[in-house]
């Protein structure tokens, strides 16, 4: 069956086709349709043989965002170390400007995305781990399923050139079809089981961490965030629907995000914001300082009592929250967040936590926001430049894009980045997880070590490897 949206489909993409030969250059039409709710991870479910590589899932920690996607239309990507948020930018408004787009809805998240993230330090001695990611990768779908408050929209994005002719929009209407009528319900299946957990070189860590805090102690760095890596290989290749499954299950209150790209997939159960921008107003996260969970309600809440007063993490945590608060002032006309930290209760862990939100001066896009906060105190440390370096210096991982920001923006310019924590690289029938903790003069490379085993729960668990 035609719809009226197919026909402005159809008519959109003639367009595109002419204006992609006046113009000599690829021209995106984009289609969006109000549609019934789809469970999201069966609609990530429905791409697997299909789109296998190209896939995206978000859902944010209210739950009322879920952005899922499917093939690419078009990647942005650039290996450049200097100036690379801004280069993002400029490629992503290139690419939307001579574009045609058909969204009767006043929604973000709606139309043109691109979803992706950058490393954490572009800088950084490259490994092959992360080969398959390059320091800015963002990826716009062919199709995608968003949700925003309840209500369910269906995206289709395609690229016309000049060489294009009326058979693509049969085509894209054909695949469309296709996938929409082969969405079932997703169950993960049969899990797999660990057969190797290797902790990469634990020692040599706390070792590093011992060598850091004297240093905290005699010079003007005053936080640095060490992270480490635990490599587990399973007897087969690791399902991400059952992965992303076990995160929604278990990781509730968190961000839940997979990027894949060229077989490989980064996924996590992140708790912390980076930056949201919708409009003008900016809500950004002070989180830093950790206790575990208890086992009691009362042992809970005497380990969280004991967070909010300890001297350490209340440090660890002002930190950032001073630098945030900074960064933010500068970017904005009105700032407001509260004297003092609360809690913040994961399924495993507790931290230190201080929303901040804020209203943009007129110029300041999100990119440039995340930008000025990338990498704030909770990830990289203080003095900002410094922190990286020492980083940079004496950290054993290769991070890629474990700390670092990853989330979407619309053509309008709104949108959400995540930190990309509590997160793991999938590699066919291996994973590496990374976890990391904040550094400071009081700090006790053993203790570090076992706040650092708590962060990888998370991710063991959802991948089967870690019973609670
Ligand atoms: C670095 C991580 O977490 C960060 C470090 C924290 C800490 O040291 O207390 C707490 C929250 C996060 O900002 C991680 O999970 O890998
Ligand atoms: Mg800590």
């Amino acid at each position: 069956m035609v719809t009226i949206q197919d026909t402005e489909l159809k008519e959109g993409i003639q367009e595109a086709i002419e204006r992609a030969k006046s113009l000599s250059k690829p021209v995106l039409v984009s289609e969006v349709q109000k549609i019934n709710h789809i469970d999201p991870l069966s609609f990530y479910a429905a791409g697997k043989s299909r789109f296998f590589g190209e896939r995206f899932f978000w859902k944010d920690p209210s739950g009322e965002t879920y952005i899922i996607g499917l093939g690419i239309c078009k990647q942005i990507q650039s290996d450049q170390s200097t100036g690379r948020f801004n280069h993002v930018e400029k490629e992503w408004k290139r690419f939307i400007n001579n574009s045609i787009i058909f969204n009767p809805y006043d929604k973000n998240a709606t139309g043109p995305v691109m979803f992706g993230g950058f490393s954490f330090d572009p800088l950084k001695r490259k490994t092959k781990l992360w080969s398959k990611y390059s320091d800015s990768l963002f990826h716009v779908p062919t199709y995608m399923y968003s949700e925003m408050n309840g209500q369910a929209f269906l995206t289709t994005n395609v690229v016309c050139t000049q060489h294009d002719g009326d058979s693509l929009f049969e085509k894209i209407v054909a695949e469309r079809g296709m996938i929409m009528a082969s969405i079932s319900d997703y169950h993960p299946e049969n899990a797999n089981t660990l057969q190797e957990e290797a902790d990469i070189n634990p020692e040599k860590w706390m070792e590093t961490v011992d060598a850091v805090v004297d240093e905290l102690k005699s010079g003007s760095l005053k936080k640095v965030v060490l992270a480490r890596e635990s490599r587990l290989i399973y007897d087969k290749p690791i399902e991400i629907e059952r992965v992303l499954w076990n995160l929604m299950e278990m990781q509730r209150e968190s961000f839940i995000f997979a990027f894949e790209s060229n077989g490989d997939c980064f996924i996590g159960a992140s708790p912390e914001r980076l930056i949201k921008k919708y409009g003008e107003n900016v809500f950004t996260t002070c989180l830093a300082g950790s206790i575990p969970r208890g086992k009691t309600a009362e042992d809970d809440h005497i380990l969280g009592d004991a967070l909010l007063h300890d001297q350490k993490n209340l440090t660890e945590h002002q930190y950032v929250v001073d630098m945030i608060k900074e960064a933010m002032e500068e970017s904005c006309s009105e700032v407001e967040l509260p004297d003092e930290p609360q809690l913040m209760k994961m399924r495993d862990i507790q931290h230190l936590y201080t929303p901040v939100i804020g209203k943009t001066k007129r110029d300041a896009s999100l990119l440039a926001l995340v930008d000025r906060l990338h990498p704030t105190p909770a990830l990289g440390g203080l003095p900002k430049r410094e922190a990286v370096e020492k980083i940079r210096e004496v950290e054993e991982l290769d991070r890629g894009f474990y700390a670092a920001p990853l989330g979407w923006m619309d053509f309008r310019g709104n949108g959400e980045y995540a930190v990309a924590i509590r997160s793991g690289l999938i590699q066919g029938n291996e994973a590496s997880l990374f976890a990391g903790c904040g550094v400071v003069q009081d700090s006790n490379a053993e203790s570090e070590y076992q706040e650092t085993k708590i962060k990888f729960r998370p991710m063991l668990t959802a991948l089967g490897g870690y019973e609670k």
